[in-house]
């Protein structure tokens, strides 16, 4: 018998009902001071294929650079601490990321700054349109795994999803309408 390995992840269709997802997707859609962001990769800088807003206590040190946090909203505080409870983890910021449409993506990465521990959890919500969620594992074993991430969902990642896996959220040509994933993180304050 061969192990089967999975990624430390919990997903959670339908965690907020339709109707509140459908007003918080319109909600940080419409008030979210969206910003964009450049990427410099091999000395060539480009904006990032997405829009960002960091929310939380403070501004805090995010991969050696000062990040400016925005304060918290009602919304945001209210689900950050529902979730805190059905997640047993705390959360002192979060992460909003606006897909424009099929075209916006985040590349392969690991949320692994020192700042987040180890082995942090992650708790994160997807708005609007099924965007795939993928994964694989750094040591090169060919495991991949893909889950379309729905309209008030969670996926809550655990253990040692940061240092063994990477996650990606591909281009998808077909896909026309936004999507606004929230991700809740603890950093290690200073
Ligand atoms: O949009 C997603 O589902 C993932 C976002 C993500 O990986 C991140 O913000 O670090
Ligand atoms: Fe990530």
């Amino acid at each position: 018998m061969t192990a089967t390995i999975t990624a430390p992840i919990d997903y959670m269709p339908g965690y907020l009902g339709t109707d509140e997802a459908d007003r918080l997707l319109d909600h940080l859609t419409q008030t979210t001071p969206w910003q964009t962001k450049t990427i410099t990769i091999m000395g060539r800088t480009n904006p990032m294929p997405r829009l960002i807003c960091w929310v939380g206590d403070a501004n805090y040190v995010f991969s050696g650079s000062t990040q400016e946090a925005q304060p918290w909203t009602p919304e945001l505080a209210d689900l950050r601490d529902r979730l805190a409870a059905d997640t047993g983890a705390r959360y002192n910021s979060v992460l909003l990321n606006l897909y424009r449409g099929g075209q916006d993506s985040i590349a392969w990465h690991s949320d692994d700054e020192p700042e987040l521990g180890p082995t942090p959890t992650i708790a994160s919500i997807s708005l609007g349109s099924v965007r795939d969620f993928v994964l694989r594992r750094k040591d090169g074993k060919t495991v991949k795994q893909s889950v379309p991430l729905e309209h008030g969902s969670l996926v809550v990642m655990r253990d040692d999803s940061q240092s063994a896996w990477q996650h990606s959220v591909p281009k998808r040509a077909r896909v026309s309408e936004p999507r606004v994933n929230l991700t809740f993180r603890w950093f290690e304050p200073r």
